[in-house]
């Protein structure tokens, strides 16, 4: 990509030919997953092709590359697509909201169309002004009249504490911000598509759903099929697409876009992020998560209740976190009931100097009681040692976990009772699924506001294939590869974990040499792993499915 030094420059998308022999592309890119063909000519704009193949009519075949925007200094934008990149001519229109007369007082309510988002705020002197995400918020100009939109909502993967508010927030935003009335649920997920009922959403319907756990819509995993779900979209006249769901669903997101964009149809493609475990990069933090923390502190409590009732009580708590373990960290931390926390980004030992069993004994031995926190995905290769390795998979292509909570139980009851110096009453708690199968706390209710609205207002303002989400604080919209080829890990050499062992004053099980040494070996920046107080992204561990 070209890079200018001076004024901002566009690099516009670039097409680049490939073999159209290949009817689905799926090709990565630098490790970027760009996919698909869409038609290079333009007088094919909002026409119906209904071809699923990767040719269009002229049988030439394109690979999208993304926007990038270079200026002064080492300024970069990732900028996400538009509308108007793959259509002609289209017209625009006032923004309502200019007549609203809740927003109409607001100072500068639109966002300036050069508003960026920095990805790094910590930055020296000389150092360059890195990456940056296009601001989200009302646009003056819109692309589609009120009475033109047609919008659908789908929730897909696992439970999230919010995902009622957020369709809430969809409906009643689309109506009263842009007077937009129609409104579609599809209900089961992907599959819903094509395979289930649909349910009409308004604003009396979704009035009081926030106030429930779970999703109205239902939600699924596996069941996806581009083509189906895009015919579907085509057939229903759908011409905005609000997906909420996890890296799966980001993933399925950026592939009906790039079907979309291939059949040349103005349709709109929203990904807001969804994910208890909180392992979407880029993003601040994922809606539902502060809730569920604070739920797994009644968890912890009970633990902690019945571990300091007896002799030598052990309240073991395991959490959610299948590749990260923030739900359990900052549980952790804000309990400060905790004498262990275990999570996948740490491995440790059982057995030995140095290992969990010692631990726990001389914890035992000086306080008479401890709890122990477990992320899900913690210690799952010694499972596999000492179970049957397993590889399955769910319907998503999500790896099954083996339950390392009633495992580790079972081997600290095994071990202590083999040793006759120490009689041990633990209690085993597994709170997984109510921490997110409940209501979003009221500072969640609000972030899923501001994420809907967000959603909203970039799909009004034309563009596509992005997700939403909080960048330093500024709601950004992000290029669907930046969320979908990483996955947001806690950093065991950051200081936010170290805060963490000091507060239990658990051991590390870790050489620390070793750790800084294995980070080095996937590439990443030793400075964002010293200096930094959050968390940085690691490659992602999943397959396309
Ligand atoms: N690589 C992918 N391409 C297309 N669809 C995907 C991909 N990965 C997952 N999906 C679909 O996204 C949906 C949700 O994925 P899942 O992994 O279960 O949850 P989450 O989105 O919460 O991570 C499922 O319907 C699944 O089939
Ligand atoms: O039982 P399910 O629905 O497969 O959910 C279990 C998984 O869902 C999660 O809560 C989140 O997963 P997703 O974000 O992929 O939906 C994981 O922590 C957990 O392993
Ligand atoms: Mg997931």
């Amino acid at each position: 990509m070209d890079t200018i030094s001076s004024s901002a420059s566009i690099s516009t998308p670039r097409f680049r030919c490939f073999d159209p022999s290949n009817s689905y592309h799926a090709t990565t890119v630098n490790h970027r997953p760009y996919f698909l063909t869409f038609s290079a000519n333009p007088t094919t704009a909002g026409i119906s092709t209904r071809d699923s193949s990767s040719k269009d009519a002229m049988g030439d075949s394109t690979v999208y590359e993304p926007k990038i925007i270079t200026g002064d200094a080492g300024y970069v934008l990732e900028d996400v697509p538009h509308l108007t990149d793959h259509i002609s001519d289209l017209p625009t229109y006032p923004n309502p909201l200019q007549d609203n007369p809740s927003y109409s007082v607001v100072k500068q309510y639109f966002v300036n169309e050069d508003d960026t988002v920095a990805q790094k705020i910590v930055v020296q002197k000389d150092s360059p002004r890195g990456t940056h995400f296009r601001r989200a918020g009302p646009r003056q100009k819109v692309y589609f009249k009120s009475d033109e939109v047609h919008a659908c909502i789908v929730t897909c993967g696992g439970l999230c504490p919010g995902l009622n508010t957020v369709i809430r927030e969809l409906v009643c935003g689309l109506h009263h911000m842009y007077g937009v009335n129609k409104v579609l649920g599809i209900e089961g997920g992907y599959r819903g598509f094509y395979a289930r009922n649909t349910v009409p959403l308004s604003p009396k319907v979704v009035n009081d759903i926030h106030k429930r756990g779970g999703t109205i819509l239902g939600t699924s995993r596996g069941g996806y099929d581009t083509s189906k779900i895009v015919d579907s979209i085509q057939d229903r006249g759908i011409n905005q697409v609000y997906i909420i769901g996890g890296d799966g669903t980001q993933r399925g997101a950026s592939v009906i876009f790039e079907e979309i964009r291939r059949r040349g149809l103005k349709v709109a493609v929203v990904g807001i992020p969804k994910t208890i475990d909180n392992d979407i990069p880029v993003i601040d933090k994922s809606f539902g998560f502060d809730t569920a923390v604070e739920e797994a502190q009644r968890a912890i409590n009970a633990a902690h209740v019945e571990a300091e009732s007896v002799e030598n009580g052990i309240g073991v708590v395991k959490l959610m976190g299948r590749y990260s373990g923030f739900i359990a960290m900052y549980a952790t931390l804000a309990s400060r009931d905790v004498d262990c926390c275990l999570i996948p980004e740490s491995p440790f030992y059982l057995e030995g100097p140095g290992g969990l069993f010692e631990f726990i004994r001389k914890r035992l031995k000086e306080h008479g009681h401890m709890v122990i926190v477990i992320a899900e995905g913690a210690g799952q290769e010694l499972l596999c040692e000492s179970i049957r390795a397993m590889d399955q998979k769910d319907a998503s292509g999500n790896k099954l976990l083996q339950d390392v909570g009633l495992w580790i139980s079972q081997k600290i009851k095994d071990h202590f009772a083999s040793q006759q110096k120490m009689n041990i009453t633990l209690k085993y708690i597994d709170p997984t699924y109510m921490i997110r199968a409940i209501p979003s706390n009221a500072s969640d209710n609000v972030y899923c506001t501001l994420l809907a609205h967000s959603a909203i207002h970039g799909a009004m303002a034309g563009y596509t294939g992005f997700t939403v989400g909080p960048v330093n604080g500024r709601h950004a919209y992000i290029p669907f590869h930046q969320v979908t080829e990483r996955q947001n890990k806690v950093v065991i050499t950051d200081r936010m974990w170290a805060r963490l062992l000091s507060s239990t004053n658990q051991p590390s099980f870790v050489d620390p040499k070793q750790v800084i040494k294995d980070i080095n070996a996937d590439e990443e920046p030793q400075s964002e792993l010293l200096d930094g107080d959050n968390c940085i992204d690691t490659p992602t561990t999943k397959e396309r499915v």
